[in-house]
């Protein structure tokens, strides 16, 4: 039986939403906790000058640690991407979501059969069935070899390119990010790159679609999760709607144009040995603008180990994550077992 999107959902003009996409009281946007003023500022980091002739800036590298381990969450702007690739990456993903809807089921994935790639709707197997206001695309966008463009979108015909070029532009960020967090934990320069597969790092990307919903204040974009991802980097359209938690309470991420949101993921948490933190988000959605994002997860190739780096560990250190296949955490954290 075809998924029933929420697009189509939300287009058929329901005034209510169905039962699956109430979240409990303890978790609605406005339960106690939930709503806090966003009196902290997330930290705001330019990058203009992190590398100067090769030399990454001391001040920029510590802004860059230190907000990855207070937060794991931070936002970078003069990230070296123009506003104008920017742009048009969030134009052929919205294209995509505005063809009709027979036109983008060719692409749905089968996620209860382990298949991921394609366009999808996300299936209840959370304790209580319920449900989040969101589809999505997903497929594999680096390293060239593993890219399957049966699974990328056709249209517009300029998605490709698009891609390909964005995937480049990040990756040079994700390099600068890598080099900047080593060097913040006292390691060599090269040391998480290295840590996480070299060239051989993926990245994934998600475009996430989050139509209009009449009760926004009942439901949840996406519900809390930390990404398995070593960072995740991502852009969204001018609609609000991410938010951190940070000292017991929900933080909302101001839409900071041109900005990119950067996430440390679960496998950079390990790697510090619990230096850098994982962190917990979840998004909102809105009564009458559809919000998009795009995150791309960077994660090491499965088959790599990870574990808390061994200069990081000695006497007085010792390791707090066991090290195991990235396939074996994400196999772990799918099926919620202890890591
Ligand atoms: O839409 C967002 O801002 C966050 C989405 C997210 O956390 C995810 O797709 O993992
Ligand atoms: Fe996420």
């Amino acid at each position: 039986m075809a998924a029933v999107r929420v697009q189509s959902l939300a287009g058929s003009g329901v005034t209510s939403i169905p039962a699956e996409f109430v979240r409990p009281l303890h978790e609605r946007p406005s339960a106690i906790g939930n709503d806090g003023p966003s009196d902290h500022r997330l930290p705001l980091i330019d990058l203009a000058n992190l590398d100067v002739s090769g030399h990454l800036c001391e001040k920029t590298v510590s802004e860059i640690g230190s907000a990855a381990q207070q937060w794991g969450l931070f936002q970078i702007v003069n990230h070296g991407i123009s506003e104008e690739l920017i742009q048009r990456l969030q134009g052929v993903g919205k294209e995509f979501f505005e063809i009709p809807q027979e036109e983008k089921e060719k692409y749905a994935n089968n996620a209860a059969a382990g298949v991921l790639e394609g366009y999808g709707t996300k299936l209840a197997h959370n304790i209580d069935g319920k449900l989040e206001w969101i589809d999505y695309f997903f497929h594999i966008l680096w390293p060239p070899s593993k890219r399957d463009f049966k699974t990328w979108p056709n249209h517009p015909p300029t998605y490709r390119e698009v891609n390909d070029e964005y995937g480049r532009a990040i990756l040079g960020v994700v390099n600068k990010l890598l080099s900047a967090l080593s060097i913040s934990l006292g390691v060599q320069e090269c040391a998480l790159k290295e840590a996480v597969g070299g060239e051989d790092l993926e990245m994934e990307m998600k475009i996430n679609y989050y139509p209009p919903c009449p009760q926004p204040e009942l439901a949840l974009g996406v519900e809390p999760h930390t990404d398995m991802s070593v960072l995740t980097l991502l852009v969204s359209n001018e609609v609000p709607g991410l938010q951190v938690h940070n000292n017991g309470r929900w933080v909302t991420v101001d839409y900071v144009p041109n900005a990119i949101t950067v996430h440390i993921g679960d496998q950079l948490e390990v790697l510090s040995n619990g230096k850098y933190k994982s962190v917990l988000h979840r998004s909102l959605v809105s009564k009458d603008k559809v919000r998009m994002s795009w995150p791309i997860f960077c994660a090491p190739p499965v088959d790599k180990v990870i574990g808390p780096m061994k200069e990081l560990i000695n006497e007085d250190n010792p390791p707090l994550y066991n090290a195991k296949s990235y396939a074996e955490f994400k196999h772990r954290k799918i099926n919620k077992l202890k890591q």
